[in-house]
């Protein structure tokens, strides 16, 4: 049995369209014109706060009205479930994974209420009996942390964390675990330029590549 620790945005859910409608709501308040997906994307991976600095920033709005963006955006993204889609054979590779006795856990740099609210709203919540949100402690990735303290979480066992994005790589490689990257999600740069045990693109191959590495 091991224990197999999953990013969230861009690894078990396609959230980005939900993210960028939160995030133009925010920027409406401020008369500021919308983000695009492209663009949507290219700000996740490292926590909302990050996410909603440089979303200011694109749009040259003042620093001083970061903290109110911060908080319409935190306000909005508790319900932003609607546009957001899980990857084809995410469900079944979990009941699979969860079927031969492995431990699965979530960590994400999302806060960690809309990521209990998402996981809740897609059915996934009983798959995951540790969840570790990007504010559910002092640190969060890519400090190797909160993904040792998911793994602590659920026991002994071989350790495997699966993501999609230079975050997610940097995290495995600073805790010492083996990381499976998911080809298909919101990653910057090319497979070959982040650290990794092994890559898939279709989330029927995940067990095997979990049986190899743990
Ligand atoms: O919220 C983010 O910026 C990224 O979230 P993730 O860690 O689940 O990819
Ligand atoms: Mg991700």
């Amino acid at each position: 049995m091991a224990i197999v620790v999953f990013d969230l945005d861009g690894t078990l859910i396609d959230s980005a369209p939900d993210i960028r409608a939160t995030a133009n709501d925010v920027l409406s308040a401020m008369d500021a014109a919308p983000l695009d997906l492209a663009e949507t994307i290219s700000f996740i991976g490292n926590g909302a706060g990050v996410f909603v600095r440089k979303m200011r920033e694109a749009r040259h709005l003042p620093e001083a009205r970061e903290a109110e963006m911060l908080r319409l955006f935190l306000e909005g993204y508790e319900n932003a479930k609607d546009l957001t889609q899980l990857y084809s054979g995410v469900l079944d590779a979990l009941k699979v994974l969860q079927g031969q006795g492995h431990a699965l856990g979530l960590c994400t740099n999302k806060p960690e209420v809309p990521a209990r609210a998402i996981l809740k709203h897609m059915g996934l919540e009983p798959f995951f009996p540790a969840v570790t949100g990007g504010d559910s402690l002092p640190l969060r990735k890519p400090d190797p942390a909160p993904l040792l303290a998911t793994c602590d979480a659920l026991g002994d066992g071989p350790r495997i964390y699966v993501g999609d994005s230079e975050v997610d790589a940097e995290t495995a490689d600073r805790a010492g675990i083996p990381f499976l990257l998911f080809e298909g999600g919101y990653r910057k740069r090319p497979v070959a330029d982040l650290p990794h045990a092994a890559s898939f693109t279709d989330f029927a191959a995940l067990p095997d590549l979990v049986a190899a590495h743990a």
